[in-house]
C-alpha cells in the first residue's frame, strides 16, 4: 500500500496520527501545528504575556515542563514576545526522584541557555518530603506536597523579582481536574481551576500555556525532538483520587479523542451563581507569614504547625488554628515579600501618549 501523504502539506509522507484530531501528518507539520496551537493559546484575546515580562517556567524535569521550556524559548524568538525567561525548580526533597529529575533540569538550563533557580522545601520549611512521609505516612502526603509546592513556586518567583509563573499543566490534567471537582461537588474550585491565567491583587500571575495540548502530543513532540526529560513517576503514592479520574479519562479518550477538549469546554462554561459567590471566603494575608490565605493562617503554616507539633494525619486539619503566636521551638516560614509589579503596559501607553 502506498504511504499516505501528509494531510496538511500534501507532499511529505505522513508519519504521525495526531491524537487530538486523528489527522495523519508529517513530522514537520506536526511540529508546526503543535507550536502554532500553543502560540494561539498564548496570544488569544489580550494574550497572557506582555513585552519585557519576566516569566518563570515551573521546571520539574518531566516531559510537560521540558517541552514547555523548549516551545516557549522557540516561540519567544519566533514571534518576538520579548520575554525574559527563567527556569524555576522546587526541590521537594524526595530521594531517588527529585534529585534525579533536577539533574535533567540542570541539563535543560544549558541546552536552552536559561537561568535556573532551585528552591528546596528544606530551605523554606525546614522539612523534606522524605521526612514528612516518615511522619505522616504515604496516604496524605500529596496534600503537603501540593500546598508546599504552590507556595514555594510563588516564593521562588518573588525572590527572582518575577511576576508571572507558567506551568506545564496539559489538557489531560485540566480535564481530570474538571472530573475530580465534579465528583467532589466543588464547582467553586472548578471555575477557578479552568482559567488559562489566574491572578488576584495579592498573588503572582499563573498561566498554563499547554491548557489545550494533549499529553500524548506532548510526549510525541518530546520524543521526535529528542528532548532531554525525566520520565519516572513520583515514588510516593500519587494522588489516588486523581488516578481514578485519569483512568476514566483515558478510557473515554480511547473511545472518543475529543472527550478531553469537550470536558475542558464543559468546565469552562460553569458559572458560579451570585448567591454562591457571596458565600465564598474573602482572601486575606496569613497572620504568620504574610502569604495570601482564606484563613488566619495559610495552609502551609497550618500544615507546618502540625508537623512541628509532631502530629500525623490530624495535621491535615488545616486552617483551624488562629494563632498568630508561634509555639515555642517551632520553625516558621519566612515572611512572604512580593515583588512590586511593574505595569509595563501602562508605562508603554504613557510613553506613547507623550510621543509626537
Ligand atoms: N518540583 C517542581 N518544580 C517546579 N515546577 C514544578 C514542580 N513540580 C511540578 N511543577 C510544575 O507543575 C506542572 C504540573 O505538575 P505535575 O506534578 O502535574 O507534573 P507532570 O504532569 O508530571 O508534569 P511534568 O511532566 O512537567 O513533570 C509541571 O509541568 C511543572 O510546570
Amino acid at each position: 500500500m502506498a504511504p499516505s501523504p501528509c494531510s496538511l502539506c500534501h507532499t511529505a509522507r505522513a508519519l504521525v496520527k495526531r491524537p487530538k484530531t486523528g489527522q495523519q501528518v508529517c513530522k514537520s507539520c506536526f511540529y508546526s501545528v503543535f507550536e502554532t496551537e500553543v502560540h494561539n493559546t498564548i496570544t488569544e484575546g489580550q494574550g497572557i504575556f506582555h513585552r519585557g515580562e519576566k516569566v518563570a517556567i515551573g521546571a520539574s524535569g518531566g516531559k510537560d515542563s521540558t517541552v514547555l521550556a523548549h516551545v516557549l524559548t522557540l516561540l519567544n524568538q519566533r514571534y518576538d514576545y520579548g520575554l525574559d525567561l527563567y527556569l524555576l525548580s522546587i526541590d521537594e526533597g524526595i530521594t531517588g526522584y527529585r534529585d534525579d529529575s533536577l539533574e535533567t533540569v540542570k541539563q535543560n538550563q544549558v541546552e536552552y541557555g536559561l537561568p535556573l533557580k532551585i528552591l528546596s522545601y528544606n530551605e523554606l520549611y525546614g522539612w523534606t518530603m522524605d521526612r514528612i512521609v516518615e511522619q505522616v505516612g504515604r496516604k496524605n502526603n500529596c496534600t503537603f506536597c501540593g500546598v508546599f509546592r504552590r507556595q514555594a513556586l510563588d516564593r521562588g518567583a518573588a525572590q527572582l523579582g518575577i511576576d508571572h509563573i507558567v506551568t506545564g499543566h496539559n489538557a489531560d490534567d485540566m480535564a481530570e481536574t474538571v472530573l475530580m471537582n465534579i465528583m467532589r461537588g466543588d464547582i467553586a474550585r472548578l471555575g477557578r481551576s479552568m482559567a488559562l491565567t489566574t491572578q488576584s491583587e495579592d498573588t503572582i500571575k499563573r498561566s498554563k500555556p499547554f491548557k489545550y495540548a494533549y499529553e500524548k502530543e506532548i510526549v510525541m513532540y518530546a520524543y521526535f525532538k529528542k528532548l532531554t526529560y525525566f520520565s519516572t513517576e513520583c515514588i510516593y503514592a500519587p494522588d489516588a483520587y486523581r488516578g481514578h479520574a485519569r483512568v476514566f479519562l483515558k478510557d473515554l479518550e480511547a473511545i472518543r479523542p475529543s472527550a478531553i477538549i469537550d470536558i475542558i469546554h464543559s468546565g469552562e462554561t460553569f458559572v458560579l451563581e451570585q448567591s454562591v459567590q457571596k458565600g465564598l471566603k474573602e482572601m486575606q494575608t496569613c497572620l504568620r507569614c504574610g502569604y495570601i490565605s482564606s484563613n488566619d493562617l495559610c495552609k502551609a503554616c497550618a500544615l507546618l504547625e502540625g508537623l512541628e507539633a509532631g502530629l500525623d494525619r490530624s495535621a491535615l486539619k488545616q486552617g483551624q488554628s488562629t494563632l498568630s503566636v508561634v509555639p515555642e521551638g517551632h520553625r516558621i516560614i519566612p515572611r512572604f515579600e512580593r515583588p512590586v509589579p511593574i505595569a509595563v503596559e501602562g508605562i508603554e501607553r504613557a510613553v506613547q501618549s507623550l510621543a509626537l
